[in-house]
């Protein structure tokens, strides 16, 4: 079932011979072996061999070509792929004919990335050979640019007898290619919306990353988040000298807000200030808004390029496996939940309770726990649970006092919110202010002690700030590191809305368009939280009807 929208002797690229970026890329021929079907669009698995030994290249190419009438087509993923290999590149009959297509599957699900060059034309879009394969640090290796045709699979735990439709994403990395000259270059960074542990290594990053694998000299950072674009405070020149130590820093240098997204002018400051790079370090908020940004620069044939970093504490944001600062914030929490169990342990039916951040999302309140180990029961948004009643909250700490004379309680702030009165607090950007559940729990709790006569020693700590507020720790550094990297070597390559992030351990760039809007959540249904259960030793229900409890989590 091949798939081609393909005229065979159609042009790809540009005139003229064989790419000259790179001394050892040598011409690469494709021998075909299954008869093009025309008028499809599709996916393709190319064998490539080069030219000179008739040898299969290294690995195989998935990529999809798109080509009407003659002309190249709108796929990205295509034009990068004879960026890649054979960046001048007329496909005439006779290199259609040596094509080698030794594997066919669907490309439905590809994630393909937009790029500059499918809306601007090809004069505004210089090829610049990219200047960091030839640093110092990069020089001595084999294989620094990533080949374009390389994606990262969603899935990794495959059943034979289903269907492989899973999606991929193109892996992240320095192409051979760049969309920019360095010296055109003026990139913006900016951080909007709530904290998190390395978002200061993040803005190094993206500095020194710029400045030294690009030679780029304009960089500026957008200070108070969205509104900084437009609000009159002066951008702040960044360089690697500017940046140095930052990472050691909790917080942003930049500072940050919620609220102040204005498209139209966030687009004015945009042409006022030549900016044609941006790197917006956010949470889904801020994602909606820098998709807001791309699709307006695309509309307008803006020529910039929109990178996000995807930065929350709550870790809700899809596809990538987990977001910077999150492990770091677990780490953080550890201390609140160990002096509370050491207060619970010392006292006469001691009960400690910790609430953690987490507003829709209970990652750090369930992975805090897992992590800890002593906690007796852990309550994230995703649980409905109940107070009173034989299966609810009170008997199961009561029957877990007796047992072992102290309790250890971790709720996550957006748990349990339809036990208290709805709060109708927004906070500037709209998002749902929320009441004080570790509160509630603490008076609900003491109320049912005092009415079935028993003593507690009942002890709440509130940690949330404190665990968000904390330089990273030493993975997060190194992962910021990285996340930034991809960041600015998909922007130089002309790739525009997207964001990056690891996808079951690989780094891969993902359209804005998967992330925006999406949050990602617990599944009470699969295995972290049932280890989580099996840790701690609470019911998987709280409800006094269990049966609702599936019903509402469905
Ligand atoms: N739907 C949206 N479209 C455009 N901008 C948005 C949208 N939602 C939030 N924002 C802006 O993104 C920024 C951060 O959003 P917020 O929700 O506070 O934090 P986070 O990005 O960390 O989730 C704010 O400046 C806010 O105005
Ligand atoms: O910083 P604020 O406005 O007090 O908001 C606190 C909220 O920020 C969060 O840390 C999430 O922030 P983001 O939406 O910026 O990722 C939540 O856990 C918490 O509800
Ligand atoms: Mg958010």
């Amino acid at each position: 079932m091949l798939a081609l929208n393909f005229v065979p002797s159609c042009f790809f690229g540009r005139s003229g011979q064989n790419s000259t970026c790179g001394a050892s890329r040598k011409p690469l021929q494709w021998k075909l072996r299954t008869p093009l079907q025309l008028g499809k669009q599709g996916f393709v698995r190319l064998q490539r061999r080069t030219a000179q030994s008739g040898q299969p290249a290294r690995g195989r190419s998935a990529f999809q070509i798109s080509c009407t009438h003659g002309r190249p087509g709108g796929s990205s993923d295509a034009r990068e792929a004879f960026d890649e290999n054979d960046a001048d590149f007329i496909l005439s009959p006779e290199i259609y004919q040596s094509l080698s297509i030794s594997d066919i599957d669907s490309g439905r699900y590809l994630k393909s990335i937009p790029r500059l060059q499918d809306f601007l034309p090809a004069s505004q879009i210089p090829r610049v050979c990219n200047p960091a394969t030839s640093k110092v640090s990069f020089r001595g290796l084999d294989n620094y640019d990533t080949s374009p045709n390389d994606v990262v699979l969603k899935q990794t735990v495959i059943n034979p007898d289903k269907r492989r439709n899973f999606a991929r994403y193109l892996r992240a990395g320095p192409r051979s290619w760049i969309a920019f000259r360095p010296e055109e270059v003026r990139a913006a960074i900016v951080t909007c919306g709530g904290l998190c542990p390395g978002i200061n290594t993040v803005i190094r990053e993206l500095t020194d990353g710029l400045w030294h694998l690009y030679d780029v000299r304009s960089i500026v950072g957008i200070r108070g988040g969205y509104r900084g674009f437009y609000n009159g405070t002066p951008y702040l020149e960044l360089s690697p000298r500017t940046v140095d130590g930052i990472h050691r820093l909790g917080g942003t240098i930049l500072g940050s807000s919620r609220g102040g997204f204005d498209l139209e002018q966030i687009l004015g400051a945009i042409r006022r200030h030549g900016l044609n790079q941006l790197y917006i370090i956010g949470g889904d908020g801020t994602i909606r808004g820098a998709a807001a940004i791309a699709e307006a620069c695309m509309r307008e044939r803006l020529r910039v390029s929109v990178a996000s970093i995807p930065k929350t504490i709550d870790n809700d944001i899809p596809v990538i496996d987990h977001s910077f600062g999150f492990m770091t914030a677990v780490e953080e929490a550890q201390r609140a939940l160990n002096a509370a169990h050491v207060e619970a342990t010392c006292f006469p039916n001691g009960i400690g309770i910790v609430r953690l951040m987490g507003r829709n999302s209970g990652f750090i309140a369930m992975y805090a726990s897992l992590a800890n180990r002593d906690v007796d029961c852990c309550l994230i948004p995703e649980l409905p649970f109940e107070i009173e009643g034989p299966n609810g909250l009170a008997a199961f700490v009561e029957k877990r006092l007796q047992e072992n004379g102290h309790f250890l309680l971790v709720v996550a702030e957006g748990a349990g919110q339809d036990l208290l009165a709805a709060s109708t607090e927004i906070d500037a950007s709209g998002n749902r202010k929320f009441n004080d559940i570790g509160l509630y729990l603490k008076e609900r709790l003491q109320a049912y002690f005092n009415r079935e006569n028993i003593e507690v020693s009942m002890k709440y700590i509130d940690p949330t700030y404190m665990v968000r507020a904390v330089p990273a720790t030493a993975s997060d550094q190194m992962y910021c590191a990285v996340l930034a990297h991809s960041a600015i070597h998909g922007a130089m390559a002309g790739f525009t809305s997207f964001t990056v992030g690891p996808v079951n351990g690989r780094h891969a760039m993902i359209p804005l368009q998967d992330v925006a809007g999406q949050q990602q959540r617990v599944d009470i249904r699969d295995r972290t939280w049932s280890r989580l259960l099996s840790s701690t030793g609470q019911p998987s229900s709280f409800l006094n009807q269990p049966a609702a409890a599936l019903h509402q989590t469905a």
